[in-house]
């Protein structure tokens, strides 16, 4: 009966819209069924029992409410078509709209496509481009490529980091915007449904209006409340969807600015990154390159140094193999010099064997005459030549050969009063023979070469004499005591270099000096200043000076003897002792050659080599000028003083004459004067003299006093 009662219901269409199809039944007892359908479909049917029960009850309860629901359906079916027809504008519009949103979607969809294509190209340029950078470091970095690795790495590893980032933010960004649409769809959605539900209940609404109609005169004001209230949902539906385009189009809009300031802070951040690892990168390189450079030129210079290292290897192996053969030579020619000193050693002791027997030839007692040069001669002295050059040498005419003659011619005038004379000619062309003679033109240097042979006897360690007799003025003080070159200064500068020499053979030497005078037969000391630096009057000296003889030798008391280093020490006290000397005989005096003066030196030597000991004594002695009495005429004092002089030379003369003797006689009066006494030891025994007889061819008589005086001494006989 149900089915029939719907059955019987008239069932009618209405299209509402294209889209939309709603079935109403327009009797009382039916549902007005409103849904909103896609595509166009057959009515529906109502199939709810309960409603029907409910149409049913209405139905049977208020026929005339139906039938003025008939008028009232057709009266309002145009308006209600109407609104129909509205529903289904505002369903084009809503159509429209979701036209609209999803072209926005697929364009927000295109551009975010767009931008992350355009961020991927980015970033694959970014990623070439890092590609590039890490190739050609890779060329650069070479050998010392590590740092530059580890920059790549650093710089690669950030690359992955900021695309990442971007990555990260655009995913976050695109599921932002996903679940933004996703969201705005389920608003629309919900919204849709909001609105089917407010048509359903508009239509509801309808139905209870209707129903109200049927049993409500108010119904006709509720229908136009419901159209306003439609109208107004319209409206709102119309604000909202225009406020949400407009929300989305802003989003869009914040999305293309956000995409931009994304952009630029790309660029802007990787940039001068990128910038700062290149810059980063070309200073690596550039510091590589000088690194690799200071290795090349340090490279080079090892190899250098390792060549010249080669070489001076070489080189010191040449050298060791040169200083080995050095060494070998050394030790030979040190065996060779030892060898040579042993030599020397014995020469040395042969030599002064040879030497002593030359002297001993020569005679241990020699005189020679220096003939001093004069401006205004008075006679003559004339050297005269014993070899015959025709003559043959034999042991008998040898002897000619180390013996010279002299003969002193007499003046005329002297020649004259002489031949008239009862004795005459027995003074006349005298001959004196001598060992030597040295004429006017004879130098000092040649007077002690010749010495010098006696010097080396002192030094040798024998006693030696060397006497400068001769009148006053006759050259004595210039042969002994000249300070350039006389015998002194020479044998003591002999001595120095000749003691020096001998230090390589083992001999050491101790010299010590001694200076007197002998005045009156009184010794006076001319070192006496040594002690107090100041001249002491040979008067006021208190000191009394003896001669002490001793196991061979003489000491004088109260004397200074001074140890002598060097020749500049010696030189120094002999002119403040000739000063000494000189300012004494002023004072008391009228000139030095009234004293002897007597310089000793004392020569004491010791080989450490050989245990060799010799103790030489050199004496050299400047004699008072030996002055005849009647020409001197000399009285009171000078009487005294000549006769000192004259007793004590005449002394030495007799001395030397009996020593000369080969037949020495027992008795040889060496304390008949100071000097002989003071000089015994020295004369004696192996002891070596020789005498200087100073001439000049001033004063006749005193020149031939002086050379028969060398006669005495010499043993030589006048002719
Ligand atoms: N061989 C010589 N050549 C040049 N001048 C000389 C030579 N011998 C001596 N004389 C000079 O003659 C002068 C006298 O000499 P010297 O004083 O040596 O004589 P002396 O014999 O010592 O005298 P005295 O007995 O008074 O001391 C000095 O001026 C000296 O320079």
């Amino acid at each position: 009966m149900l089915d029939n009662d719907i059955n019987n219901h008239t069932k009618r269409e209405f299209n509402l819209m294209n889209t939309d199809l709603i079935d109403i039944d327009p009797k009382p007892s039916k549902r007005i069924v409103v849904s909103k359908l896609q595509t166009p479909t057959k009515i529906n049917q109502i199939s709810s029992k309960s409603d029907y029960d409910i149409d049913f009850s209405r139905n049977k309860s208020n026929k005339r409410i139906d039938n003025n629901l008939d008028l009232f359906y057709q009266e309002n079916e145009s308006k209600l078509r109407d609104l129909e027809n509205k529903l289904e504008t505002l369903n084009q519009k809503s159509e429209e709209q979701n036209k609209i949103y999803l072209s926005l979607g697929e364009t927000l969809n295109d551009d975010y496509n767009l931008k992350r294509e355009n961020l991927q190209e980015i970033v694959d340029n970014l990623m070439e481009r890092a590609q590039d950078i890490k190739n050609s470091t890779d060329d650069l970095k070479g050998s010392f490529n590590e740092k530059s690795e580890s920059l790549n790495k650093r710089y690669a590893s950030k690359q992955l980091e900021i695309s990442k980032i971007y990555r990260n933010k655009l995913e976050t960004k695109t599921q932002e915007f996903l679940q933004q649409r996703e969201k705005y769809e389920e608003e629309v959605k919900i919204d849709k449904e909001n609105l089917r539900s407010e048509i359903d209940n508009l239509n509801t609404q309808i139905e209870e209006k209707a129903i109200y109609f049927h049993s409500n005169t108010d119904f006709q004001n509720s229908k136009k409340q419901l159209a306003i209230e439609i109208n107004n949902i319209r409206s709102e539906n119309f604000e909202q969807l225009n406020k949400k385009t407009e929300m989305l189009m802003n989003q869009n809009k914040d999305l293309r600015t956000e995409i931009d300031v994304l952009e630029k802070n790309i660029q802007s951040k990787l940039m001068p990154k990128n910038a700062s690892l290149k810059s980063n990168i070309q200073k690596e390189n550039e510091t590589l390159q000088m690194v690799n450079e200071t290795r090349k030129k340090k490279i080079e210079e090892s190899a250098t140094l390792a060549k010249q290292y080669e070489k001076m290897q070489l080189k010191y192996n040449s050298l060791q193999s040169e200083l080995s053969i050095y060494e070998t030579k050394i030790k030979s020619l040190k065996e060779s010099i030892q060898h040579h000193k042993d030599e020397l050693q014995k020469k040395e002791t042969n030599r002064r064997v040879l030497h002593n027997e030359l002297q001993d030839l020569r005679g241990n007692i020699r005189v020679f005459c220096r003939i001093k040069p004069e401006t205004n001669s008075q006679f003559t002295l004339k050297e005269i030549n014993t070899l015959d050059p025709d003559e043959s040498i034999n042991e008998e005419t040898l002897s000619k050969f180390d013996r010279a003659q002299l003969q002193i011619e007499m003046p005329n005038d002297l020649l004259k009063r002489q031949n008239s004379s009862p004795r005459k000619q027995q003074h006349n062309n005298t001959v004196f023979e001598f060992d030597k003679i040295f004429n006017e033109k004879s130098t000092n240097e040649e007077v002690f070469d010749e010495v010098s042979q006696l010097v080396q006897s002192s030094l040798d360690g024998y006693k030696v004499c060397i006497f400068a007799y001769g009148q006053t003025g006759s050259g004595k003080t210039y042969t002994m005591l000249n300070p350039v070159n006389g015998i002194i200064p020479s044998t003591l500068r002999h001595i120095y270099t000749w003691v020096d020499d001998l230090k390589g053979l083992g001999w050491d030497y101790k010299m010590k000096i001694q200076f007197v005078e002998i005045y009156n037969d009184t010794i006076n000391d001319l070192l006496a200043f040594n002690n107090n630096s100041t001249m002491v009057k040979r008067s006021l000296m208190k000191k009394k000076i003896d001669i002490r003889h001793a196991n061979g030798n003489t000491t004088l008391t109260n004397v200074e003897q001074i140890d002598i280093t060097n020749i500049n020490n010696v030189e120094d006290i002999l002119s403040k002792a000739k000063k000494y000397r000189a300012t004494n005989a002023t004072k008391e005096n009228e000139n030095s050659s009234r004293s002897h003066s007597v310089f000793t030196i004392f020569l004491e030597g010791f080989n450490k080599l050989t245990n060799e000991h010799s103790n030489g004594v050199l004496n050299l002695i400047d004699l008072a000028g030996s002055e005849r009495l009647s020409k001197s005429q000399a009285a009171g004092d000078r009487l005294k003083e000549t006769q000192h002089i004259n007793k004590s030379l005449s002394c030495l003369g007799d001395v030397i004459h009996s020593l000369s003797q080969s037949q020495k006689p027992a008795h040889i009066p060496f304390r008949n004067s100071k000097l002989t006494y003071m000089l015994q030891n020295y004369l004696t025994g192996e002891g070596k003299t020789l005498m200087f007889v100073n001439v000049s061819t001033k004063s006749y008589f005193e020149t031939l006093n002086s050379l028969r005086f060398s006669t005495k001494v010499n043993d030589t006989k006048m002719k």
